[in-house]
């Protein structure tokens, strides 16, 4: 059993013992409900602890069992039992109480727990309910409001937070065991019926239908798309409304029609992509198990641009000093203005006390003179896209700064050996894309050189993740991987305009399948001169002349229309116009009658035919060239698994998670369809590039192979015969 049952001092101790995190697999719900039966029948114990082992107590059902697994006793079943004891029990906590582990917690008659300790429900977040009761057994702790808050988002719960809302009993110091052994026997004499959170009466305020609806509302607003929250609502509410064993049997038909749903399949596969990708490996052999990271005591920012700024107010606020340098003082009181107002807003929004925000500030030291570096651990340099420029950064810094730093670029499109052959130290030369905005986008693309060792490597994963970011580590190419994949993507929503399609119903598409934004609402909100910008350097580069009006660019396809609405002046949201016109900085996009006119004149002068287009070529069109052009990444080996790829389009470009990612996405469509689909694309539209199938593509399509081992498929390391 994956439970320890001891006694100490007449108080049987059930120890959960499943590592890492003590996931309530079928066995260790077999090995409590084994071990509060046997502890009752017992006559020389006088009450139980329950707590886990390895420093937590539980991270809750077992996630890997949801997809079939192994029965066992069904988790509420240890609390029908624990409920009807007249001997105490007791939750020691340290660690985490998450999900099934809190349920697990709410059946005890008390909590304890250490300081460090979090609590939550985050099943949502796995597209699921607490269907363990902890949707009927939560609102009887804390009251109506607060549980569902805790269930809808599935954030974490401080400990003493969690005793000011009912939920823990006491916040100990100490041994958990030893603290939970004392607290137990003193409550020997005290009738559990009292103390039993199924006798409770569930608290709140109001009208139950007006807190109901209010929920609902700010669910489907905050949550766009997404199942479980709703039903997390609906089954909280019945905490109310229904009796205990009601609530509780309804709440469990819920539980299991979500975990067979494709949302929560996908935000179960989601979750698990996240974790693989941290083992990451090089093409050298270097790989997160074998190389160690450095320490990042200290940094320095080069640019203190909206990029810059942001990427200094992200190690700030974790704790990591920051030198911030600009050219001129005047960019520099700009930069710390930036700084200064996202630093307020994170206090507005109380994520940063005001103490904490200015204590955070002093760790932010302002410079115009780049030889302050000298002794940082690791500098990140964020000045604007000019190869030239930043070489001589690059060059520079090699120079002022110790041997030991490391020197990142927030490159997004340039090849990092193109900056690292500027220093005699190639091996700590290393991208680190940030998205903006920097200090809230949560994906880091980190990007090796041919000679980045793996120690540079493992040093920028881990102050990914001490900076609060997903960190994905990526080969070199032009525009990395997520601006690869976003370039046909949004090459084919401009043919599609041209073809007889419109913004906004562009935009719509994409949003009713789930993106939170359109693909014009963000070329505004980006500024359209950006994308003018980067096409004049390819010509610049191709020593070509780049013309709105010609159907084809470098040897493909071209839409000019960019360029014509460039011209007409339409930089996007910071001037009220773009690809939709704006009433206000912070108005809503509004479709533009002149926009209409412009792209129906520019087809007119091209001899465009233009024609309805569906919402499903829209969609094939812009997914299905995106996705060939992942697989063609994965061929290259700059992703070494196609769960890289999708946590990049999660936390890069806000896929939503209960679709997985695209390369999930593809896999739940089949690849020979997908594959068939690109074949024809290419067959009718000659001149786009991102057309030309993927070999890999073609090859897994003839082929029945799970998502995790097309990598490996990619990579030789799985070979596959059948063609
Ligand atoms: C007939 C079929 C029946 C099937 C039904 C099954 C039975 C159902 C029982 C009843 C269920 C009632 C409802 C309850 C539902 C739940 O409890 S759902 C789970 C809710 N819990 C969570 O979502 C927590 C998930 N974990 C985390 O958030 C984090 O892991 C952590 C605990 C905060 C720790 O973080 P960190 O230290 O950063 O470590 P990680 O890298 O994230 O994790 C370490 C490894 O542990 C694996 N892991 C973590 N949690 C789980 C889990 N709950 N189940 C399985 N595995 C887990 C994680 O994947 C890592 O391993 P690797 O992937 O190998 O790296």
């Amino acid at each position: 059993m994956m439970a320890d049952y001891t006694v100490r001092d007449q108080v049987a101790v059930i120890e959960l013992d499943n590592p890492p995190v003590n996931a309530l697999g079928s066995a260790v719900r077999a090995g409590i409900y084994d071990g509060i039966r046997k502890a009752d029948r017992d006559p020389n114990i006088k009450a139980v602890v329950i707590c886990g082992k390895r420093g937590t107590f539980c991270a809750g059902a077992d996630i890997r069992e949801f997809d079939g697994g192994k029965n066992g006793p069904w988790i509420t079943d240890i609390g029908d039992f624990i409920d009807n004891m007249k001997k105490p029990v007791v939750a020691a906590i340290e660690g985490f109480a998450l999900g099934g582990g809190l349920e697990v917690a709410l059946f005890c008659h008390y909590r304890i727990a250490l300081k460090t300790v979090r609590v939550g429900q985050p099943e949502v977040q796995i597209g699921l309910l607490p269907g363990g009761g902890g949707t009927i057994r939560l609102p009887r702790a804390t009251g109506l409001k607060n549980a569902l808050d805790i269930i809808t988002t599935g954030n974490h719960v401080p400990a003493e937070k969690a005793a000011k809302m009912g939920i823990i009993d006491q916040i100990v110091t100490g041994d958990i065991i030893e603290e939970g052994i004392k607290f137990v026997k003193s409550k020997c004499n005290i009738d559990t019926s009292l103390v039993c959170l199924r006798m409770k009466t569930v608290k709140y305020s109001g009208d139950l239908d007006d807190i109901s609806e209010a929920a609902m509302t700010k669910v489907k607003s905050k949550f766009k798309g997404a199942i479980a929250p709703i039903v997390c609502v609906k089954s909280v509410i019945n905490s109310a409304k229904m009796p205990y064993e009601k609530g509780i049997d309804t709440e469990k038909e819920h539980f299991q029609d979500l975990r067979h749903s494709s949302q929560s399949k996908a935000m179960r596969y989601a979750f698990f992509a996240e974790r693989a990708i941290t083992r990451w490996q090089l093409p050298s052999g270097g790989n997160y198990k074998t190389a160690k990271p450095l320490p990042v005591k200290t940094s320095g920012v080069i640019g203190a641009g909206t990029m810059g700024g942001g990427i200094a107010l992200c190690l700030i606020t974790s704790g990591i000093p920051c030198i911030l340098v600009e050219q001129n003082q005047q960019f520099l009181d700009k930069g710390l203005e930036i700084v200064k107002a996202q630093l307020m807003r994170t206090v507005q929004l109380g994520k940063l006390s005001t103490e904490q925000a200015k204590k955070c500030f002093t760790m932010l030291k302002p410079t115009t003179n780049i030889e302050d570096l000298k002794n940082v651990d690791l500098v990140i340099e964020a000045v604007y896209e000019d190869l030239k420029l930043k070489r001589e950064i690059f060059e520079k810094l090699d120079r002022i700064c110790k041997s030991e730093t490391i020197l990142c670029t927030n490159t997004s499109s340039l090849h990092i050996d193109s900056i690292a052959t500027a220093t005699k130290r190639q091996s700590k030369v290393v991208g680190t894309h940030f998205f903006a905005p920097s200090y809230i986008m949560k994906l880091l693309e980190n990007i090796y050189g041919t000679k980045t060792s793996a120690e540079t490597v493992a040093t920028v994963m881990k102050l990914g993740k001490t900076i609060k970011k997903v960190p994905v580590l990526v080969g070199s190419c032009t525009g990395f991987v997520a601006n690869r994949m976003l370039k046909p993507y949004s090459e084919e929503a401009q043919y599609c305009l041209e073809e007889g399609s419109t913004p906004s119903i562009v935009d719509t598409v994409l949003m009713d399948f789930g993106m939170p934004i359109g693909n014009f609402q963000v070329s505004d909100l980006s500024g359209l001169d950006i994308g003018f910008r980067i096409k004049r350097e390819a010509a610049r580069k191709a020593g070509v002349e780049l013309s709105k009006n010609s159907r084809f660019f470098l040897g493909q396809r071209n839409c000019g229309l960019i360029e014509k609405l460039y011209e007409a002046g339409r930089m996007g949201k910071k001037n009220g116009k773009g690809w939709y016109k704006y009433e206000s900085l912070n108005g809503k996009p509004i479709v533009d009658p002149e926009v209409t006119m412009l792209i129906e004149e520019h087809c007119r002068s091209l001899g465009i035919e233009r024609r309805n287009i569906g919402s499903q070529e829209i969609l094939e069109r812009m997914q299905y060239a995106m996705i060939n052009e992942g697989f063609k990444i994965l061929e290259e080996g700059l992703c070494t698994m196609a769960e890289e790829i999708d946590v990049i389009w999660i936390y890069g470009f806000s896929w939503p998670k209960y679709m997985g990612g695209p390369m999930y996405y593809a896999s739940q469509i089949g690849l020979k369809k997908i594959y068939e689909k690109v074949c024809y694309y290419h067959k009718t539209f000659p001149y786009s590039m991102h057309w030309v199938p993927s070999s890999l593509l073609a090859k897994l399509s003839q082929i029945d192979l799970p998502l995790s081992e097309w990598g490996d498929v990619a990579q030789g390391r799985k070979l596959v015969n059948k063609l």
